[in-house]
């Protein structure tokens, strides 16, 4: 599918009535290769009665984008998904039911894109957190699944038929250290310390104690010190010993947005031009990911509801610490526009297509 690129695809997006799953809704229906192709959307309807329902009357905000006003939330059903001829579908859906669809979709020879941690992690020691069945299948599958960080991995991304959408935490976290652990000047022995905050949508739309108004807003919190799932993550994908990093996520009373603030030593010291030009160069051909030029640094609201990573970092005065900044949307570069970049990159269009 990927060597010849196809003008639209069949898609469908399970998870529809959640956070990520509307965010995918509004850029899939905007995007140009769907104007006349528009994708299936798949939810839960039985806790409405058992009928389809209109997309707009879960997601008024969609009136009047292209098709939304006809669309339906279907229930799910192999059957129809035959029927329709999809070829790719979005898991916006738990862990748990991500792992399982994904599987039954590849039989169903439809590809997929899991917005779940379901397929992340290739350690059965950090995958442990999530509790999910091992078995020979999915460590098959899990061999074969690709970790969807388009600037990282877009070969693989592009001839995969299961990409593992990566964490949000972990997109901003991965963006922001890959050029300087890659280089390899960042001092691992001396530990690097990165410190992020999100707004309460990365929790998902079901409310808990800790995401209730009452608690978050007017707060701010850490949370999960020493073992957030995410962790796991930024091991595998910049080649860290869990002893070189630590990761500490806080609740930020906002509805969206997560800024990691990363604190890097070098092992000898650097200028800003040669810092600069290592972002710049590694970052040339991504066109998601905006590097700033120092000393000016990424604010979440530069990045809120675009599909953007911003990245910027200052250098101390003798050339041997840094801080970097890396800035997100958790539901689009965290989530849903990233699961459509990785779209994009498997049907052979421009990764960028539909997102700016
Ligand atoms: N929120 C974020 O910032 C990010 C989320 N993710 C991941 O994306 C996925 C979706 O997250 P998010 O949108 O925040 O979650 P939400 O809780 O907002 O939505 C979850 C969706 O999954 C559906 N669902 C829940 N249980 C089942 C089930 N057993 N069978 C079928 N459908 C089910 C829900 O349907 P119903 O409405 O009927 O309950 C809903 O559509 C998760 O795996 C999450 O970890 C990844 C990166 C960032
Ligand atoms: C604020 C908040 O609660 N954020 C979520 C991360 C959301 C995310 O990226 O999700 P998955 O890895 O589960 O897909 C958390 O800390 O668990």
């Amino acid at each position: 599918m990927a060597s010849t690129p196809q003008n639209s695809l069949r898609v469908a997006v399970a998870g529809v009535t959640g956070y990520a799953g509307a965010e995918l809704a509004r850029i899939l229906l905007d995007h140009p290769r769907f104007a006349t192709n528009p994708p299936i959307f798949l939810g839960r309807p039985e806790s409405e009665g058992g009928a389809a329902i209109s997309l707009t009357s879960l997601h008024p905000n969609l009136s009047g984008l292209p098709n939304a006003d006809d669309a339906r939330v279907i229930p799910f059903d192999w059957n129809e998904l035959q029927r329709e001829g999809v070829e790719l579908m979005f898991l916006a859906t738990p862990h748990e039911q991500s792992r399982e669809w994904s599987q039954q979709a590849l039989a169903h020879n439809i590809r997929v894109v899991d917005l779940s941690a379901a397929w992340r992690l290739d350690t059965p020691a950090y995958r442990a957190i999530y509790k999910l069945e091992d078995t020979a299948a999915t460590d098959a599958l899990q061999q074969e699944a690709v970790y969807g960080s388009p600037e990282l991995h877009a070969a693989e991304i592009k001839t995969a038929r299961l990409v593992a959408n990566p964490g949000c935490y972990a997109t901003s976290v991965i963006l922001g250290l890959s050029p300087v652990v890659r280089a390899n000047i960042v001092d691992l022995s001396a530990g690097i310390i990165a410190d992020a905050k999100s707004g309460v949508s990365g929790a998902g739309k079901a409310p808990t104690p800790g995401t209730h108004f009452m608690y978050a807003a007017d707060n701010l919190s850490a949370y999960a010190i020493f073992g957030h799932r995410h962790t796991g993550e930024l091991y595998e994908q910049l080649s860290l010993q869990p002893d070189q990093i630590q990761f500490t996520p806080h609740l930020l009373p906002i509805p969206r947005g997560i800024l990691s603030t990363i604190y890097v030593r070098f092992t000898e010291p650097q200028t800003i031009m040669s810092l600069q030009a290592l972002f710049d160069d590694f970052y040339r051909d991504a066109p998601l990911v905006r590097v700033r030029k120092s000393p000016m640094t990424p604010q979440i609201q530069h990045v809120v509801r675009t599909s953007f990573c911003d990245i910027g970092f200052q250098l101390s005065p003798d050339g041997k610490r840094a801080v970097i900044i890396a800035c997100l949307d958790n539901l689009l570069k965290g989530a849903a526009s990233q699961a459509v970049e990785n779209m994009n990159l498997m049907a052979g269009w421009p990764q960028q297509e539909g997102l700016i």
